[in-house]
């Protein structure tokens, strides 16, 4: 495995889950280092993972290629700004997975074109199956590619997409989209309740129902509409329901939320751009 030494700037849930991925799969934890305000949570990646977690963010940075920023959005520029001084010599790798926080801002901030790839994660990454959408900025080598694909495919499935705008679609689609999964997992539940079942059968055939639907369309070489042809027997219980779906309009009901996510993604980008 690759020896970069990564600087993670926050320590927090995101942060934790990147550095649970990348040390169960082998990856050297003297080669990471953390920087974290908070005492617990340095304590906790420090006993835990086995890496470095500083409270000052020179620490961290000393010798670092990359620097994997981990931070609020809200707080972005003031740590860009503060940090700018502090980073290597050398032209580090820059990773931010901070929502909306577009490239050129960092790059501003940072005072210097360095290569800046962002990631959009999404919170399944803290049980290392997330779904990861990458952009590299244009002085991103392929060597740099190489190394931030590294430390997200530590905590799921990675894509990369061509133009920056796209991360707000992969926001609207799968860096949200766990939440949408769970709402129907709630209804689901719910209805199965409403129809009489125990509260813990009907979240568990509901919980284990989702898991194996996912398994399915991850393994099999068939598309889900196909998958879902196989489970809706000509005149049986599954076209009575889906029947019900079409009647809703579920697709242009799932159309128009994510692109409003799209849209909120959209114009938070250019609030945190501009406005900080
Ligand atoms: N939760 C989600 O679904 C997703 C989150 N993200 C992004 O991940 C980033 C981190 O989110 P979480 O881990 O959920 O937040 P978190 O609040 O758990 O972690 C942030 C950490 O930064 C630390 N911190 C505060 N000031 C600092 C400073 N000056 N220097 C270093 N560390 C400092 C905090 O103590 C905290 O531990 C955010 O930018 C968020 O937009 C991205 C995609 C999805
Ligand atoms: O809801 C949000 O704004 C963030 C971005 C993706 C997931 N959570």
């Amino acid at each position: 495995m690759s020896n970069a030494k990564i600087a993670f700037i926050g320590g927090g849930n995101m942060a934790t889950s990147l550095i649970a991925g990348l040390v169960a799969d082998g990856y050297a934890a003297q080669d990471i280092r953390v920087s974290e305000p908070n005492p617990e949570r340095r304590n906790a990646l420090q006993a835990r993972y086995g890496v470095h977690a500083f409270a000052e963010s020179a620490k961290a940075l000393a010798g670092a290629d990359t620097i994997v920023l981990c931070v609020k959005p809200q707080i972005a520029r003031q740590v860009c700004t503060a940090i700018a001084a502090e980073i290597p010599g050398e032209t580090p790798l820059v990773v931010s997975i901070m929502a909306g926080v577009p490239e050129q801002a960092i790059q501003d901030w940072l005072g210097r074109p360095l290569p800046i790839v962002r990631a959009m994660p999404n919170t399944p990454s803290m049980v290392q199956t997330g779904a990861i959408g990458l952009h590299a900025s244009p002085e991103v080598d392929a060597e740099g590619r190489n190394r931030a694909e590294t430390i997200l495919r530590a905590a799921g499935l990675v894509r990369w997409v061509a133009d920056e705008d796209k991360i707000d679609a992969v926001t609207a689609i799968s860096g949200s989209g766990p939440a949408y999964f769970f709402l129907f997992m709630e209804a689901l539940e719910e209805a199965g309740i409403a129809l009489g079942l125990d509260a813990e059968t009907a979240r568990l055939l509901t919980i284990q129902t989702a898991l194996g639907a996912a398994k399915m369309a991850m393994e099999s070489d068939a598309p889900p509409s196909r998958l879902r042809e196989q489970v809706t027997s000509p005149g049986g219980t599954t076209e009575r329901a889906l029947g019900v779906f079409a009647d809703a309009d579920l697709r242009a009901l799932v159309a128009g939320a994510t692109a409003a996510a799209r849209d909120r993604a959209k114009a938070l980008s250019k609030t945190l751009s501009e406005d900080q």
